[in-house]
């Protein structure tokens, strides 16, 4: 491996950074993830897995760092980073090279994203520390739902609140950006008009897709709507909200809203689902029926902002990986035409779908990093 010239992106997610090394060419040279941060954490560089407990994700990333060292990469030796940051807000919209102005705005946005943009700004900020002239650009998940029309992304609330941001924005865009540019690959068919994707990770959202442009999406203001999560409640009613505030404080609602609620909170103590599918308890099964149900549920309001439904795709750690959990929801989809092929859910696809299907199935791995990559390629390019 060529030591010099690569581009190192960092995608830190809730419970997760996941890194690689992509050279000028946009060739994956390494990769790797420090995983289930401030659980039973590992760290995979490559095909290497140890078992590390990682207390936060600074701690995950100085590892990271470490680990890239020990192979001879040096943060000085890159030609630049390149990081996923979750919320933009409203004047970051597409990918950017980092300055200390686009810090301040990243910063700015960190109450609508509390469990990521300060992962994400950590990040900037150490390697800056380190490499202090190593250029380091910016992708932003909120920036592939630009396309939704302002009746998806207004919130029935008055106009002078809505000026200061509050409305709908949308994550996992460069999940669902890469998504749209691998499926046509994956599948070896054109993209599909009508698709429906599922990222069922930590986080999970769904998003109506029209023609490769978002229309709609589950998550709002902030990644804390939509779909139940590994420990956000997901779409929880805002009066609900208020009395939890006035019996708990507003840091208190944050942490139990953010931290404590979803499959954790259910279950009562497991927030991983591959964990949650192994335990026999009745708490576990309910959490994971719980979020099979929801995620049905919103893939219904979905498919009629769609008018109709051609294909769905599956990525994530658990759309990717949970058998059991993919059944469950195409079960739920038979209504609309959906027919799975379970040897072919187990294989774990890429093609679900039996031939009887009126709607294709697909799992497509999610290739965040690699749309990072590209995005600071061309701005280097183009600078
Ligand atoms: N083999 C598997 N079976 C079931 N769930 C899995 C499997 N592998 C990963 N997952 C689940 O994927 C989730 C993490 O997804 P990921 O997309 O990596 O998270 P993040 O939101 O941090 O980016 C966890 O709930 C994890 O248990
Ligand atoms: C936006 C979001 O929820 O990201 P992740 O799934 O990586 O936590
Ligand atoms: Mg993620």
């Amino acid at each position: 491996m060529t030591k010099n010239g690569n581009i190192l992106v960092l995608n830190a997610g809730s419970s997760s950074i996941k890194f690689a090394l992509f050279d000028a060419d946009l060739t994956q040279c390494l990769s790797g993830m420090a995983e289930a941060i401030g659980g039973a954490s590992r760290l995979r560089v490559g095909e290497e897995v140890t078992e590390t407990p990682f207390i936060d994700h600074r701690a995950a990333l100085r590892a990271i760092l470490a680990a890239l060292e020990a192979r001879g990469i040096a943060p000085g030796d890159l030609t630049a980073a390149a990081h996923r940051v979750v919320h933009g807000g409203r004047k970051l919209t597409g990918p950017v090279k980092i300055t200390p102005e686009v810090i301040a705005e990243i910063a700015s946005c960190t109450p609508l994203a509390p469990l990521h943009n300060p992962h994400n700004l950590a990040a900037i900020e150490t390697l800056a520390e380190i490499a202090p002239d190593l250029p380091q650009y910016a992708s932003f998940d909120t920036s592939f739902h630009a396309t939704n029309p302002e009746v998806a992304t207004r919130y029935a609330i008055p106009k002078m609140q809505e000026t200061k941001g509050i409305r709908r924005y949308g994550f996992h865009g460069l999940s669902y950006a890469s998504l749209v540019r691998r499926l046509p690959e994956v599948s070896g068919v054109p993209l599909p008009s009508r698709l429906l994707a599922f990222h069922l990770g930590n986080g999970a959202s769904l998003c109506a897709i029209r023609n490769g442009q978002s229309i709609a999406t589950t998550m709002g203001y902030s990644p804390l709507d939509g779909l139940t999560m590994g420990t956000r409640s997901g779409g929880i009613d805002a009066n609900a909200v208020l009395r939890l505030v006035e019996e708990n404080g507003l840091e208190r609602t944050k942490a139990i809203l953010n931290h404590e609620s979803g499959l954790l909170g259910l279950s009562g103590g497991k927030s991983d689902m591959r964990n949650l599918m192994l335990d026999p308890s009745a708490d576990s099964a309910f959490a994971v029926e719980h979020f099979c149900y929801w995620s049905l549920r919103h893939a219904g309001s979905l498919i009629a902002a769609l008018e109709g439904l051609d294909a769905i795709a599956f990525t994530g750690g658990i759309g990717e990986n949970a058998v059991g959990v993919r059944a469950r929801i195409l079960r739920g989809l038979e209504w609309i035409g959906v027919r799975m092929d379970p040897d072919a859910n187990h294989r774990g696809g890429p093609r679900l779908h039996a031939d009887t299907s009126k709607v294709a199935v697909w799992v497509v791995p999610a290739e965040e990093e690699r749309m990072i990559a590209a995005d600071a390629l061309s701005l280097m390019r183009a600078a």
